[in-house]
């Protein structure tokens, strides 16, 4: 629906127009990116603070002009640097929510929702009945029906963040473009909030491009996730295949916690490799893109892929033992740190298993849940 090509924008034109084409010295806030979104999905992107994420969505929303490159909607060209186009913003027709929600606080619920519509182009302009009918739509669906008289200002916080998503959705935009809308909110209700925009959106059948830094967030509310760094995209891929199988190190880093160990291939049979690290062999099965002998490798394993026991279990692969010498209770989990000589390994079990610091252990991982990373 939405497609994004080789799309770069520096903030730092006046050097690069003294640099000349050939010799490019600027600085890119966004530094070539390309992805597609469909049609009724919700994709993220998801990075550190000044990644490029928000520059990005700007650049979509016609609020910034991009440095170069090209962004389309179902065939309509929105900005083009080759062709020299560049669509305004308001005639871009998407529905924008950003951090900052910014209602219109002097005016009722009713009101705040009503007016994108009263103050659009009279050709455009629905008449005062069907009005009121989308607003009461949108109320509805944001759960807001019962406050539509009520001073904007007089709503919680939640509320509000809902309000300004039913005033985003009354326009019917063909695209929803999302910037950290819930970062005001505190923990306990960003964590509701996340489920009931999710909801709507599948309900609505929205397609919307949310931008945050939290990868919890994005990993609950996303259909794909393009993961970010210095203005670059490391890996595009649903929740899952990110989380298991990150692309690079920065992703393995930035999505969670993981063990990482530097090795060599020692060989490969099909999707079986095994690793030479300094503290053991390692042997991964399922490995889509096989490295070859000799190669050096980041080996990956999330800590609750290793299964942790007082006892060896013999004949399972990849187990090794060490000691305990950290544990920390955290309710509905327990993490261990295992000693293996220098090495520290990270484990995440059911707090049934809560071994005290001190004791020999045992270790094991499943092949399957050994990541290889290419070093970069
Ligand atoms: N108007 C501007 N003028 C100059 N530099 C800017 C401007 N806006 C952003 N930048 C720079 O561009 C880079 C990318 O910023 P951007 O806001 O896109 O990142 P982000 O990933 O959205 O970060 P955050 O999560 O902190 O909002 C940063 O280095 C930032 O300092």
């Amino acid at each position: 629906m939405l497609t994004v090509e080789s799309l770069k924008k520096s903030y730092d034109e006046t050097a690069g127009r003294k640099a000349g084409r050939h010799d490019d010295t600027r600085t890119y806030a966004v530094g070539g990116v390309d992805f597609e979104v469909h049609d009724g999905e919700l994709f993220t992107l998801l990075g550190p603070s000044g990644c490029g994420k928000t520059t990005t969505l700007r650049s979509i929303a016609g609020l910034e002009r991009p440095t170069s490159g090209r962004v389309t909607l179902g065939g309509r060209v929105l900005f083009d640097a080759a062709q020299g186009v560049n669509m305004r913003a308001s005639r871009r027709g998407f529905g924008m929510v950003f951090q900052s929600y910014a209602i219109w606080p002097h005016m009722s619920v009713f009101k705040n929702v009503s007016f994108p519509l009263e103050v659009m182009p009279r050709a455009k302009r629905p008449g005062r009945k069907e009005i009121e009918e989308r607003v009461g739509q949108v109320l509805d669906v944001t759960e807001l029906g019962s406050y539509a008289s009520r001073p904007a200002t007089k709503l919680s916080g939640g509320q509000q963040q809902r309000l300004a998503l039913a005033r985003a959705l009354v326009t019917h935009p063909e695209l929803m473009l999302l910037d950290e809308p819930l970062s005001n909110l505190d923990a306990k209700l960003r964590e509701t909030m996340r489920f009931e925009l999710k909801r709507l959106q599948r309900e609505l059948h929205l397609t919307a491009i949310y931008v945050t830094h939290d990868q919890s967030e994005a990993l609950v509310m996303s259909s794909r996730i393009a993961v970010m760094n210095q203005g670059r995209i490391e890996q595009i891929g649903k929740p899952r295949e990110i989380y298991t199988k990150p692309a690079t190190r920065f992703v393995a880093e930035f999505i969670g916690t993981s063990n990482f160990l530097e090795g060599t291939v020692a060989s490969v049979h099909g999707q079986e490799v095994q690793v030479d690290t300094e503290h053991g062999r390692l042997v991964a099965h399922e490995v889509d893109k096989a490295p070859a002998v000799g190669e050096s490798v980041l080996v990956s394993i999330r800590p609750e892929c290793v299964d942790l026991s007082r006892q060896p279990r013999g004949n399972v692969p990849n187990e090794w033992s060490g000691k305990v010498l950290t544990r920390a209770f955290m309710g509905d989990v327990v993490d261990h740190i295992v000693g293996v000589g220098k090495l520290e390994i990270r484990n995440r079990s059911n707090p049934n298993l809560s071994i005290p610091p001190g004791t020999e252990v045992h270790f094991s991982i499943a092949p399957d849940k050994v990541t290889l990373v290419p070093v970069d």
